[in-house]
């Protein structure tokens, strides 16, 4: 099982630490290689450009890709399968034009020229509106064009806006959301190994932001203390042999923890540990 993931750019860094935090630990993953093993032997990495990935799966150079969504419809690879949402590299992709100019919204590009990384998906967004502008493709520096009399607007990728901004240019339209996905191809889709992967890296997600509280409480004030911890699934609670205490185990957000350690220290808790948590099978 091949997994094609980005070799550089913004999504390398954070998709080959999802993956070690998924615990497939990275072999022999020198920079500029083209393949590395991972600790599965069944389960190799192949480092693709993030553009290119989709394709890549398509082809069978590859079973698994980790990329962005924008990438996958601008392939338009539609044997590909969206498998899991890893919710990093979040964008949208937009049509945008000089802020106070005679662009205002979508239909007033027809007959006009828009520049894009994405003259699919672009081509696309304007055939499904009945509108037909000149497509002029680019690789970089979209923002520049229309500075430039290349195009009247562009659609680029945008995420705080401040590239936008710069560039004295405005949203006219959504174009699509983005998030960089685990995608499979369809006929992999079914292996056992495919599942086994996409649970390790569901479990790295779910492990995001909750925290593994340990304490001791008197077992006569187990109720209340029960009562007082928003776990999931409900504690694990174990006898302390012969001295009327409890050990209670339980998963909280991380966001309720400082509220619960207070309520559960007034009802007798001691001992109280709170650790983060690798992974999380639900
Ligand atoms: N500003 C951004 N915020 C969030 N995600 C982004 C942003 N820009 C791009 N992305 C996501 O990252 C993907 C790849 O972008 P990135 O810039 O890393 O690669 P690239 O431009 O192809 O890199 P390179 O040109 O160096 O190979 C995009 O397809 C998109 O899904
Ligand atoms: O809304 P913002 O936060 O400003 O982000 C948007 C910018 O990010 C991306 O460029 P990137 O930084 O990847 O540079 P690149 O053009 O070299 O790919 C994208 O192409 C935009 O230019
Ligand atoms: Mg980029």
């Amino acid at each position: 099982m091949k997994i094609a993931v980005p070799n550089k750019g913004r999504l390398h860094e954070p998709t080959i630490s999802l993956l070690e935090r998924a615990g497939l630990h990275i072999e022999n993953g020198a920079n500029r290689k083209l393949y590395a093993d991972t600790v599965d032997p069944e389960v190799s990495i192949l480092y693709a450009r993030a553009a290119d990935i989709p394709e890549y799966v398509a082809d069978g150079a590859a079973d698994l890709g980790i990329t962005g969504l924008d990438q996958a419809r601008e392939a338009d690879a539609t044997t590909l399968v969206d498998l899991l949402d890893l919710e990093f590299g979040s964008c949208r992709l937009v049509l945008a034009a000089p802020e106070d100019g005679e662009i205002r919204e979508t239909a007033d590009l027809d007959g006009k020229t828009v520049a894009t990384e994405f003259p699919n998906i672009t081509y696309e967004h304007f055939a499904e509106r009945g509108l037909d502008p000149e497509i002029v493709e680019v690789t970089g520096a979209t923002e520049l064009t229309p500075h430039v009399d290349m195009a009247d607007a562009i659609v680029d990728i945008t995420s705080t806006g401040t590239t936008l901004r710069m560039n004295r240019l405005e949203i006219i339209d959504e174009v699509l959301r983005s998030s960089v996905r685990l995608f499979a191809r369809e006929d992999v889709v079914d292996e056992p190994k495919v599942e086994q992967i996409r649970t390790a890296l569901q479990s790295v997600l779910s492990a995001d932001g909750k925290r593994y509280l340990m304490l001791n409480a008197p077992e006569g004030r187990l109720e209340e203390i029960r009562e007082a911890l928003p776990g999931l699934g409900g504690p694990t609670v174990m006898d302390i042999a012969g001295e009327g205490m409890v050990a209670i185990h339980v998963v909280v957000d991380e966001r309720d923890v400082f509220e619960t350690i207070t309520e559960i220290k007034k009802l007798g808790a001691s001992g109280i540990l709170v650790t983060e948590i690798e992974r999380l099978v639900e």
